[in-house]
């Protein structure tokens, strides 16, 4: 992977050339997490069960349609009863939140059910992000009605949560791991809804356990949201797995 310094970068600005103190390559990072680590960020991970992310995605039709049915014409007490009665019928074949838990760190860890990317979850959008050969990560994501904060905005705490996912995923993507100890995130214009964002981070600097890491929302050429992170390598108990500890205190 080629890491350059001449990709529009934070706010602008060139991205810098990755720490000088680290081997950022992904050898090095197989080498540092062994089998665990894959480094090629899948967009399409297999499905465990096509019938889940089908169930889902039609979860997220009723949310969309859901949040705009205030103040609307249409007769909601029919269909109240009826998700009611599928809530009935799912409800006792729910695992135990702590099976629950275990299954989502097997297989692709939780990245079929984090809430950024996941497309086993309903809060997702999904974002699916893509790693660049420049180092950085990337998505489009167009987000609705259920995410709104000021009219017609992006709410900044579902911003802040994408970008706090993605700049996890950029540490993954320049192999570096960490819990996020510390991030600051300046609103520079509104977010729209219903509209294209685009999204970016990059790993800034990497130094012993600590990782710095920005990211960028633009719609268009406007930028909306600009955030610097630091991340810590932790280790952290796998749910279901005795005695085992990700590295990557992320659900990856
Ligand atoms: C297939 C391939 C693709 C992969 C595809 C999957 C990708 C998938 C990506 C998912 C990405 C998800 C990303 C979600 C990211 C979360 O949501 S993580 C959850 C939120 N974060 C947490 O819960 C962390 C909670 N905090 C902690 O556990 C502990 O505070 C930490 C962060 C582990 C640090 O504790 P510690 O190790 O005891 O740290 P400590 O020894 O006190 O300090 C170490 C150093 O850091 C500094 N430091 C510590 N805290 C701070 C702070 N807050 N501010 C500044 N400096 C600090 C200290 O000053 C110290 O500095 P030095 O003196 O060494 O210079």
């Amino acid at each position: 992977m080629t890491k350059q310094s001449d990709s529009p970068g934070f706010g602008g600005v060139p991205l810098p050339k990755l720490g000088p103190n680290e081997d950022f390559s992904l050898e090095a990072a197989r080498k540092r997490l062994g089998e665990t680590f894959e480094p090629i960020p899948t967009p399409e991970l297999p499905p465990a069960d096509p019938d889940l992310d089908r169930a889902v995605a039609e979860l997220r039709r009723l949310r969309e349609a859901t949040a705009a049915l205030a103040h609307s014409e249409v007769e909601l007490g029919d269909i109240a009863d009826r998700l009611a009665e599928v809530a009935d019928l799912l409800e006792p074949r729910v695992p135990s939140p702590s099976k629950r838990l275990e299954t989502m760190w097997t297989g692709a860890g939780t990245r079929r059910s984090n809430p950024v990317a996941g497309p086993e979850n309903p809060l997702a959008p999904p974002v699916q992000f893509y790693g660049c050969d420049d180092g950085s990560v990337r998505a489009e994501v167009t987000l609705g009605p259920v995410y709104q904060g000021p009219p017609g905005c992006v709410h900044g705490g579902v911003s802040a949560l994408i970008i706090d996912h993605m700049m996890g995923f950029a540490n993954h993507w320049g192999g570096r791991f960490g819990m996020t100890a510390h991030y600051e995130i300046d609103y520079r214009s509104p977010t729209p809804l219903l509209e294209p964002l685009s999204l970016r981070a990059w790993v800034q600097e990497g130094e012993g356990r600590k990782t710095w890491t920005h990211a960028t929302i633009h719609a268009g050429e406007r930028l909306c949201v600009e955030a610097r992170g630091l991340f810590l390598e932790a280790s952290v108990p796998v749910p279901g797995q005795p005695g085992t500890e990700s590295m990557l205190g992320d659900g990856g």
